[in-house]
C-alpha cells in the first residue's frame, strides 16, 4: 500500500458513529476520503464537511452525508493532509490551494488528524514554499509588502492564468528558506491587509499519522487544544 494510503486509512480507524468530519483536500486525504466512503456503504454513521470543491465532490459521489455549515456548530474531527510538518506538529499547508477553508475546518473541530507520507516530516519548516492566499484587489502591493518580510515570492499560475483559490483569491508562494520561528512569520503575514490567510497551521493539529516506506506508521501527538 502506499505511504499517503496507508496514514489515511489509519486515522480513519478514529472515525466513529455520530461523528462529525471534517474532510480535507489533496492526494492525502483524498484516500481518507474513499476509505470513509468504504466505511459509509458499510453502515457508519456520519456528517461531513468539506475543504475544496474537489473534496466535496469525490465525498458526495461516494454517498457521505455532507451538512450546510449552518446546520453544524463544531466538527469532532477533521483529517487533512499536509505540504510539511515537523516534530511540533506545526504544519505548513496549502500546496492545493485550500489552505483559508482547510484551516476554518480544522479550527472548527475538536481534533484535527494529519495524514503525510514519511517525505512532508522535516526538523524546520521551509523547504516547501509557503502558500499564502491574497485577494486580487491591488495583489502587486500585498506581494511587495510580503517580499519586504524576506522571502522570494510568486503568484501560483495555472497554464498562462494565475491560479484561482475555491474563494476567488491568488496563492503567492513564499520561499522565506527555513523558518525557524513559525509564530514570528505567521504574526508578520497576519498583520498584512492584503493577506487572508497563510498556510502556517500552529496549534492547530493534535495528531499526525506518518505513512513509511517499510510498511509502518508512525505517530506524533500533540496536547489537546484548549
Ligand atoms: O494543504 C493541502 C491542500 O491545500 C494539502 O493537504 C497538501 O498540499 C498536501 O497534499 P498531498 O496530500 O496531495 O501531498
Amino acid at each position: 500500500m502506499n505511504m499517503k494510503q496507508l496514514a489515511a486509512e489509519a486515522a480513519v480507524d478514529y472515525v466513529k458513529d455520530g461523528m462529525k468530519v471534517g474532510l480535507g483536500t489533496g492526494s492525502t486525504a483524498y484516500f481518507a476520503i474513499n476509505k470513509l466512503g468504504e466505511r459509509v456503504k458499510e453502515g457508519l454513521q456520519i456528517t461531513a464537511v468539506a475543504t475544496s470543491v474537489a473534496s466535496e465532490e469525490q465525498a458526495r459521489e461516494l454517498g457521505i452525508p455532507l451538512v450546510p455549515f449552518a446546520q453544524v456548530d463544531r466538527l469532532d474531527l477533521t483529517i487533512d493532509g499536509a505540504d510539511e510538518l515537523d516534530g511540533s506538529l506545526r504544519l505548513i499547508k496549502g500546496g492545493g490551494g485550500a489552505l483559508l477553508r482547510e484551516k476554518i475546518v480544522a479550527m472548527g473541530s475538536d481534533r484535527m488528524i494529519v495524514v503525510a507520507d514519511e517525505s512532508k516530516a522535516v526538523r524546520t519548516l521551509g523547504k516547501f514554499p509557503l502558500p499564502v492566499e491574497i485577494v486580487p484587489f491591488a495583489w502587486e502591493w500585498t506581494l511587495k509588502d510580503i517580499l519586504k518580510l524576506g522571502c522570494e515570492a510568486e503568484l501560483r499560475r495555472e497554464g498562462s492564468e494565475l491560479y484561482k483559490t475555491d474563494n476567488g483569491n491568488y496563492i503567492a508562494d513564499c520561499r522565506f528558506g527555513a523558518i525557524e520561528d513559525p509564530a514570528a512569520v505567521a504574526a508578520a503575514l497576519q498583520a498584512l491587509p492584503g493577506v487572508v490567510e497563510h498556510g502556517l497551521f500552529i496549534g492547530i493539529a493534535n495528531m499526525a499519522i506518518v505513512g513509511k516506506s517499510d510498511g509502518t506508521i508512525d505517530i506524533i501527538t500533540a496536547k489537546e487544544k484548549a
